[in-house]
């Protein structure tokens, strides 16, 4: 796990154009990737990956330590560059940082700026991308509220706690309507309460929004509370061991739907697929 900066990889809006019927937001095709390629100490961390993503999908990735989970979200980012393979968003083949990507990693600590306010953190890529002041702070004010703290655009990160400064993070990587948000382990850095009360946030965020959604996370309970489908890495280098639907329907609930039967059996057939030989 790279403990990467949350980082808004376009400060542009959304274009907002209507994808023809059955275009994926992201489409994986035999992705490998080889680190130090040609040279002696070379590594593959990936050797075959393919899925695709529809238009307001979640999927979550999962797999054992050091399958290749953050090396994929960075090719598919474009911040690291595939081997070999195709990857293509919204159609068109990926060459490097889309437009329309928002990207939260794990350590929302080193990802904001603790000299700057809540809100001008949050409109960093509105700045950048010359979005008008006024235009600005109607949208920073909108994107903290959807992210439940209407109230602290003038404090700064510092005087928030960690859940709280990652709820900015997510504002921020949201606030110029991204189409796709990318995720790797946004929730691990926080306690169990903060945790379940973040990735329901995520939830509400996507159907609010209708955003695509792709999460890597250690938690196979997390991948299956937040997915409509988890792609299961194997070993590595990786491939995908198998793509497992979620039929939980939209409405879920910490308590009932990990209860529920389907939650169970769900989770018995992850383990069984990340470990199985029962590690
Ligand atoms: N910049 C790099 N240069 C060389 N090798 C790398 C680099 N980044 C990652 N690797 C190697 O690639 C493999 C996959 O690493 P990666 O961090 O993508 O796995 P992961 O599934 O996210 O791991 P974890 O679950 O432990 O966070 C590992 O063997 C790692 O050592």
């Amino acid at each position: 796990m790279t403990n990467a900066t949350v980082t808004s990889a376009s400060a542009g809006p959304s274009t907002g154009r209507t994808l023809p019927a059955g275009t994926p937001v992201l489409d994986v095709e035999h992705l490998r990737k080889i680190y130090n390629e040609g040279k002696p100490h070379a590594k593959m961390a990936i050797d075959d990956v393919s899925f695709s993503v529809d238009k307001g999908e979640f999927v979550c990735i999962v797999g054992p330590s050091g399958a290749g989970k953050t090396t994929l979200l960075r090719c598919i980012s474009g911040l690291a560059q595939a081997s070999s393979g195709r990857l293509a968003f919204e159609g068109t083949p990926l060459t490097s940082v889309p437009d329309q990507l928002g990207l939260v990693f794990q350590d929302y600590g080193r990802s904001l700026y603790h000299w700057f306010t809540n809100a001008k953190n949050v409109g960093l890529p509105l700045a950048a991308r010359g979005v008008p002041k006024a235009e600005r702070a109607r949208r920073v004010s909108e994107v903290l509220a959807e992210v439940g703290l209407p109230h602290v655009e003038q404090q700064y990160p510092w005087e928030l706690s960690g859940g709280m400064q990652q709820r900015v993070a997510i504002a921020r990587a949201l606030s110029y309507h991204p189409d796709l948000l990318l995720m790797d382990e946004p929730f691990a850095s926080v306690d169990a309460q903060t945790r379940f009360d973040l990735e329901d946030l995520i939830l509400k965020v996507r159907r609010d929004l209708g955003i695509t959604v792709v999460l890597v996370t250690h938690d196979i309970d997390e991948a299956i509370y937040l997915s409509d489908r988890i792609v299961v890495l194997s070993g590595s280098p990786s491939k995908v061991r198998e793509v497992v639907d979620v039929p939980l329907g939209q409405d879920r609930d910490q308590v009932a739907t990990r209860a529920s039967d389907e939650f169970l059996e769900l989770r018995r057939h992850l383990l069984d697929l990340v470990m199985p030989h029962g590690a």
